[in-house]
């Protein structure tokens, strides 16, 4: 098992954002997971990340207890993230922000600009590494999120909907890129509104609803499940159709 998040909960004062949700990936995995505006998956993401603290449960990650770890030391031990929005250094070159990545395993700048150029080059921004961020357009951006995920060598990637904003042509390059990563051995969960990515990628979604998980199973299986359909759709839409 890689990451087995147990029976976490997050609580902002009264409100549970997510109430004792567990899921675990093993190594090797695509997970999705889903669910409709508000469901959590943000939350929880950012809990097996260490962003923010769980109020109760755990999350171990590679064997070790990861629960009280603050992100930096989840990404030393191989657990890296995109953010929704992406955090991108503007005025920075697109090969410094990537660089920012390497440097949590490679302690000379050469070395990490050497890893941060060979990441570049795998997500199709090679031709860019001088330009600052700031030229980016949208899929440049996330991007170069992913890169400098990737330029910190992780175990396991965790995407927040790396893909929103994108056209459909660009959505269809990006699965490819997903599908690369995956193929070169890093473990994938991807958090995603669109849902031919996950009916691309995933091999198992879990599928989440007022914080709590509601299903799971294949793209397939979850897709055509009544909870999910009325998650989405609300109860009295369900009825009507
Ligand atoms: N810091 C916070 N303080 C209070 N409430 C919060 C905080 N962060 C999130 N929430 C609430 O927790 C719930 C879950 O939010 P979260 O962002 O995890 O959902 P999500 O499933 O990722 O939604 P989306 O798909 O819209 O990004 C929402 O009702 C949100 O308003």
């Amino acid at each position: 098992m890689l990451i087995d998040a147990r029976n976490v909960t997050k609580a902002f004062g009264a409100f549970r954002a997510v109430d004792d949700a567990s899921v675990s990936v093993e190594e090797g995995d695509i997970l999705g997971l889903i669910g409709p505006n508000g469901a959590g998956k943000s939350t929880f993401f950012n809990c097996l990340t260490g962003d923010l603290p769980v109020t109760s449960g755990s999350v171990s990650f590679a064997g070790a207890d990861v629960t009280r770890l603050p992100p930096e030391a989840r990404a030393k031990l191989g657990l890296a993230r995109t953010f929704q929005v992406p955090l991108t250094f503007e005025s920075m070159s697109v090969l410094d922000n990537a660089t920012i990545g390497a440097l949590l395993r490679h302690h000379t700048a050469r070395e990490a600009r050497a890893k941060a150029r060979d990441v570049l080059q795998r997500v199709g921004l090679g031709h860019v590494t001088d330009a600052p961020a700031r030229s980016l357009g949208t899929p440049g951006r996330k991007r170069l999120e992913i890169a400098r995920a990737l330029a910190s060598e992780p175990k396991a990637l965790l995407l927040d909907e790396a893909m929103a904003g994108l056209t459909p042509t660009e959505v269809r390059d990006a699965i490819e890129l997903v599908r690369r990563i995956h193929g070169d051995g890093i473990t994938i969960v991807i958090v995603e509104h669109i849902m031919e990515v996950i009916v691309s990628l995933a091999q198992r979604v879990v599928v989440f609803h007022q914080g709590r998980e509601i299903a799971r199973g294949t793209p397939r299986e979850v897709t055509s499940d009544p909870k999910v359909i009325e998650a989405y759709l609300g109860r009295r839409k369900v009825r009507h159709a």
